[in-house]
């Protein structure tokens, strides 16, 4: 018997915005999978050895002449193969078959009719067909091309009126291809489409679990880092909490976390971090009181890109003075995660889509000549998220909204100043704690306070109050690429502006921000 740690499924990327989310739904399942470029060589493909390959969809158009293809290698390795839609051209058209362009595109939902009896779709109907008796899926598509002729010893296991190859297999190799996206939610059955693929049709073995992460980077850690020390940069958020109780588990005292208090965190932030590390999972955190130098370099800053780069760059200043006075560090951990990788990756290639900026502190590796442990480099946010939780980290830190590494200094519009810092740190930890309380915290993805240095006139208690301005900002987005104003409820903005104006006296008016994602962004600078 293989070992089913080696279980993997192979994802090829034709630059879809879909791409990552077949990789999470394959690890769902238990099965771990990673994307590569289309362009992949067959010794590569080897040596990653996977159960089955998924063929991704993608923007281009298989009818014209450059556009991406697999490796022929991939039909004939023996491997179970799932196309999904330009993945299911492309094999079409590898294989000898036939796609058509067409003007009109597909987009949304379709009912696709099944024939046959394919492993792909064993037990699974959304609906039956009263006249045929036939199973309906309810899916979801998004494609102008289509397949016009299956390959030769192909056959047709699902169409619709629009589409009349909606999905084709070729049994004896384990050949399949969809039109339509499993991946979204939207394709109701699409997870136990996924599901047959992975686990029925390539034979792989569910393993993927949190408690077998951690256990397999514990002891790839161990023999990366030996008795040396590691040295690590928490900052409270999400991924750098994760790294610390991970190498804490593998390590012990072998490492030693820096935490800078900028003087542009939350209310208690610091005292929490330290709190939750230090006692409660007996972490070893020094603690650097920075703010004084941090308040000092932003004076009389304006430009938010000036004032980002100053916190950058005083970010990295303190952290290397720390570091020079800890003994017999080798190493600097990081917290980067599989979405950093790929996009990094396909910044270089030029390959794909969406690119997200980084914010990390860069720099810092090759200044002080440390090698890397990165422990979260294949694993997506969410996975992140489950492991702290198994890890044994409090579910609120692990769930908590992200917060930007320049903090409140970009909270605060110009200048930054310790009165406003202050402030909106009072108003920001109201506004929190309200929507706790209402139960809206975790139906928003990022809530927060922003500072306007602008004078308004209010009325309180029968005096004239000329005070500042707080802005309340709360957005749902899934990939914060786009985001949506939240919708909160009148009652509840209603009892945060009360709270804000009357415990806050330098505050005389509250607004919210309507703004959608774009063309606003979600941070105000
Ligand atoms: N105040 C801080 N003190 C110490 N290290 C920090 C601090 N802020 C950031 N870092 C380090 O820099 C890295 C990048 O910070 P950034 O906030 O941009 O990343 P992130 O992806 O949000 O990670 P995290 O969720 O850990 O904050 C963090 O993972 C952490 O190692
Ligand atoms: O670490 C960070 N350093 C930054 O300079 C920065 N700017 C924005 N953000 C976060 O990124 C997401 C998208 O924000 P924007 O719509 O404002 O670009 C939101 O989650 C923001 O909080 C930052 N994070
Ligand atoms: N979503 C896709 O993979 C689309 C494939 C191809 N570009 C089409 O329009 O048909
Ligand atoms: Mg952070």
């Amino acid at each position: 018997m293989t070992d089913i740690h080696a279980h993997k499924i192979l994802i090829l990327d034709f630059g879809s915005q879909y791409t990552q989310l077949i990789a999470r739904r394959v690890r769902d399942i238990g099965v771990y999978s990673e994307i590569r470029a289309f362009d992949i060589t067959e010794e590569e493909i080897r040596e990653y050895a996977p159960n089955g390959i998924i063929l991704a969809g993608g923007p281009e158009s298989v009818t014209e002449l450059d556009s991406p293809r697999a490796p022929q290698c991939v039909f004939e390795m023996g491997l179970p193969v799932l196309g999904i839609c330009y993945g299911m051209q492309t094999m079409a058209e590898q294989l000898g078959g036939g796609v058509e362009g067409s003007q009109k595109r597909e987009f949304g939902y379709a009912q696709i009719r099944l024939d046959g009896e394919s492993p792909l779709f064993e037990d699974i109907a959304d609906h039956i067909e009263a006249e045929s008796g036939k199973r309906l899926l309810d899916v979801w598509m998004s494609h102008g091309d289509k397949v016009a002729r299956v390959p030769e010893a192909f056959s047709v296991i699902a169409s619709t009126e629009s589409c009349p190859i909606a999905a084709m297999a070729w049994e004896e190799k384990r050949f399949y291809g969809v039109q339509f996206h499993p991946e979204v939610t939207h394709t109701l059955q699409g997870q136990r489409i996924l599901e047959h693929f992975v686990l029925g049709i390539c034979q792989a073995e569910r393993w993927w679990t949190p408690a077998q992460i951690i256990e397999d980077q514990v002891a790839r850690v161990r023999e990366q880092v030996g008795d040396r020390h590691v040295l690590l940069g928490l900052s409270g958020g999400v991924d750098s909490s994760v790294v610390a109780a991970l190498l804490h588990k593998a390590i012990g005292d072998q490492l030693t976390c820096v935490f800078v208090d900028n003087g542009l965190l939350r209310k208690d932030e610091g005292d929490q971090v330290m709190k939750t590390f230090a006692s409660h999972k007996g972490v070893r955190v020094i603690r650097v009181d920075a703010e004084e130098q941090f308040l000092s370099r932003l004076e009389d800053v304006h430009d938010p890109e000036a004032k980002r780069k100053i916190i950058g760059n005083t970010f990295i200043d303190v952290f290397d003075a720390e570091a020079a006075k800890i003994e017999g560090v080798e190493f600097l951990a990081q917290g980067t995660i599989y979405p950093d990788v790929i996009e990094s990756a396909a910044a270089k290639t030029g390959k794909a889509h969406v690119i997200k900026s980084h914010h990390n502190v860069g720099g810092l590796p090759e200044t002080m000549k440390l090698q890397l442990v990165e422990p979260l480099r294949e694993l997506f946010k969410d996975e992140v998220r489950k492991l702290g939780v198994e890890l044994g980290l409090p579910y609120d830190m692990v769930y908590r909204h992200p917060f930007p590494g320049p903090g409140l200094g970009v909270r605060i519009l110009g200048e930054v100043k310790k009165e406003y810092a202050d402030i909106l740190r009072e108003a920001d930890a109201i506004f929190i704690e309200e929507l706790h309380k209402a139960d809206w915290y975790h139906k928003t993805s990022q809530a927060f306070a922003v500072f306007l240095p602008v004078k308004s006139v209010g009325v309180v208690g029968d005096g004239r109050r000329y005070e500042w301005v707080i802005a309340l900002r709360a957005v749902e987005t899934i990939d914060f690429m786009t985001a949506r104003w939240a919708h909160l409820p009148y009652e509840l903005l209603e009892t945060v502006s009360n709270r804000i104006i009357n415990e806050l006296e330098g505050v005389s008016r509250v607004t919210y921000d309507v703004s959608s994602k774009p063309p606003a962004t979600i941070e105000w600078e």
